[in-house]
């Protein structure tokens, strides 16, 4: 190794059983999902539906196969729902993630969101928060913020497609508007190229604030008729939008390159929903991780 690579490699269920469509890859088991992960050579896993949400019993499965836990998906309603509900519901999550030994809990605002709509087209029809909407999701997640630094953790705000955080613009106010002390951000690259956004303009705007990355790739063909068909998010999904990195049309080369200049010392999750039936979750961890070495080879820094 002629440099320090501060990175380590984690894996989402999501491409062995999908949390938002739970009948793609129903028939995947959670043992299936983590042991595949760890023979494809990774270290990190997210939580999906299927993984027992009792701390010590979810060590024991993921210890003997060099797992840990790296995080895992919150939704929040700061913009629509009382804030003591979010709290509460937060509060378990925290301490769940804390007891696994997480430092960062993935936030993504979901009051409006269309992204759980077979139906809804996501592009035209994502929502637009108001100015008193924008306060009480800045303030709810400075909120959010200070309850994770209670057990030294951080929360990492996910933009998302068919949500009020999607844009470059959005992302923008999102930063500008909270303490970089009490919000940090995710970087997940398909969901910027999907949105038509320029993953390097915003991770080396945002990178001393972000402490999480979610690596997927797309299919740009498939979002081009996501686009022109007006399909929902899920559509979007079922129909192949998101692939691993290096199966798509990302150049990840200078995504990776700006990632180890800026010397970044937490989680890339390799995390490409699609379906499973069609794309075998095994095969796809594995040419991932191989891309991965690979960029990594060729920068000699493995
Ligand atoms: O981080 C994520 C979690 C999923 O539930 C979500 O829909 C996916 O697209 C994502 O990026
Ligand atoms: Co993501």
């Amino acid at each position: 190794m002629t440099a320090e690579v501060k990175i380590k490699f984690g894996c989402a269920p999501i491409a062995w059983t999908n949390d938002d469509m739970p009948e793609l890859g129903s028939e995947n088991s959670f043992e299936q999902c983590i042991s595949e992960m760890a023979l494809a050579g990774y270290t990190g896993t997210e939580i999906g539906n299927k993984y027992p949400r009792h701390p010590e019993t979810l060590k024991r499965y993921l210890d003997i196969r060099g797992l840990q836990v790296v995080s895992a998906w919150f939704s929040s309603f700061l913009t629509t729902k009382p804030f003591e509900e979010t709290k509460q519901a937060f509060i378990e999550h925290r301490d769940f993630l804390h007891a696994m030994g997480a430092k960062v809990i993935v936030v993504s605002e979901q009051g409006h969101s269309v992204q759980g709509q077979m139906e809804t087209p996501v592009f035209k029809e994502k929502p637009v928060f108001t100015d008193s909407e924008w306060d009480l999701l800045t303030q709810g997640l400075e909120a959010l913020g200070e309850l994770a630094s209670e057990k030294g953790m951080a929360i990492v705000y996910h933009h998302h497609m068919g949500t009020g955080v999607q844009t470059t613009a959005e992302i923008d106010r999102l930063m500008e508007n909270t303490s970089p002390e009490k919000v940090s951000l995710l970087f997940d690259t398909g969901h910027l190229v999907f949105s038509g956004e320029n993953p390097i303009e915003i991770y080396k705007k945002y990178q001393s604030r972000i402490k999480h990355i979610h690596f997927k790739d797309i299919r740009e063909a498939v979002a081009n008729g996501v686009k022109d068909n007006q399909d929902s998010f899920l559509v979007g999904v079922k129909k192949g939008v998101f692939t691993v990195p290096g199966d798509g049309m990302i150049d990840f080369d200078p995504i990776m390159k700006e990632i180890i200049e800026s010397e970044y010392g937490g989680w890339i999750v390799v995390e490409a929903e699609q379906d499973p039936a069609k794309a075998n979750p095994f095969e796809y961890a594995l040419k991932a991780r191989k891309y991965i070495d690979r960029l990594l080879q060729q920068k000699e820094l493995i």
